[in-house]
């Protein structure tokens, strides 16, 4: 058996996983061409590379079939379902930030807080006969976080992409998207609601509860030592 570790296939957030381990001992790589999803660890045994998309990662997490993984903390929470009985938390990365915001054209001058939403939104039913639309990818956090603030009279569109384009194409009325610059929204003309913070993302090791563990417990020791983390007891028992 070996410990799997995935790791997001491409782009930043891989090259900033590759240099977090890299700079505790533990020397991540691309194997193969450019186009070839495959990778090798050095530095310690018995610890096998994934590859994998992001956004998959929490499910491959939940379905055990990775040990260990890095993903945005955006992303387990809302891929899985009660998210901390699936995996945990083994440490924040300091890299991959990101803000999941609720965002309002600037044009609509009486809505600054997630309560002059919840007010609009009862009106916009009203007079258009139809729910306020808020486009989004992220459907768990967005409904939660709606949910806890009493707000119910909307609907969520899906948007995979090019969500703040959504407003300008009459696709929907309002957005919640991951911003860091902010240059994204400023383009697109829209405002974050003052109370509209969702989630604070970056990017985190998780360890999956429901791996299979037994057989890799000292290899999960003997990373954890080089990379100075503290495992939960509850992980894998003995470990
Ligand atoms: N500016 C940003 N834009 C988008 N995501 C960002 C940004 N900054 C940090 N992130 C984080 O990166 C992660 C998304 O990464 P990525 O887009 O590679 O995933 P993905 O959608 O699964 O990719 P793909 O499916 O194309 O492989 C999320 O956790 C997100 O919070
Ligand atoms: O605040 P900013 O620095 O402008 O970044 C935010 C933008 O970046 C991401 O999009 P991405 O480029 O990943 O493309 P997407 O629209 O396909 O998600 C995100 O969905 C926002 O649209």
């Amino acid at each position: 058996m070996s410990l799997r570790i995935g790791v997001p296939s491409k782009g930043r957030l891989m090259e900033k996983t590759f240099g977090w381990f890299g700079a505790r001992g533990v020397t991540m790589a691309r194997t193969g061409n450019d186009r070839e999803y495959a990778g090798a660890v050095d530095g310690i045994a018995g610890v096998e590379l994934v590859l994998l998309s992001a956004g998959e990662i929490p499910r491959e997490l939940a379905a055990g079939r990775i040990h260990l993984g890095v993903t945005g903390s955006d992303l387990v929470r809302d891929k899985l379902a009660d998210w901390p009985r699936q995996v945990v938390e083994l440490a924040p990365l300091g890299f991959g930030h990101a803000d999941l915001i609720l965002a309002v054209p600037c044009c609509w001058v009486d809505v600054e807080t997630v309560d002059d939403l919840d007010a609009a939104a009862a009106a916009f039913r009203r007079s258009h006969g139809h729910r306020l639309r808020i486009a989004t990818k992220y459907h768990r956090l967005v409904r939660d976080f709606l949910t806890a603030q009493g707000v119910a009279d909307y609907q969520l569109v899906d948007s995979q992409g090019a969500t703040e384009g959504t407003v300008k194409h009459q696709t929907a009325e309002a957005i919640a998207d991951i911003t860091s610059s902010g240059e994204t929204l400023r383009a697109n003309h829209l405002k974050v609601l003052e109370d509209g913070m969702i989630h604070r993302s970056q990017a985190v090791l998780f360890a999956a509860r429901t791996a299979p563990w037994t057989g890799d417990t000292e290899t999960l020791r003997a990373l954890a030592r080089k990379l100075g983390l503290d495992l939960p007891g509850d992980l894998v028992p003995g470990a």
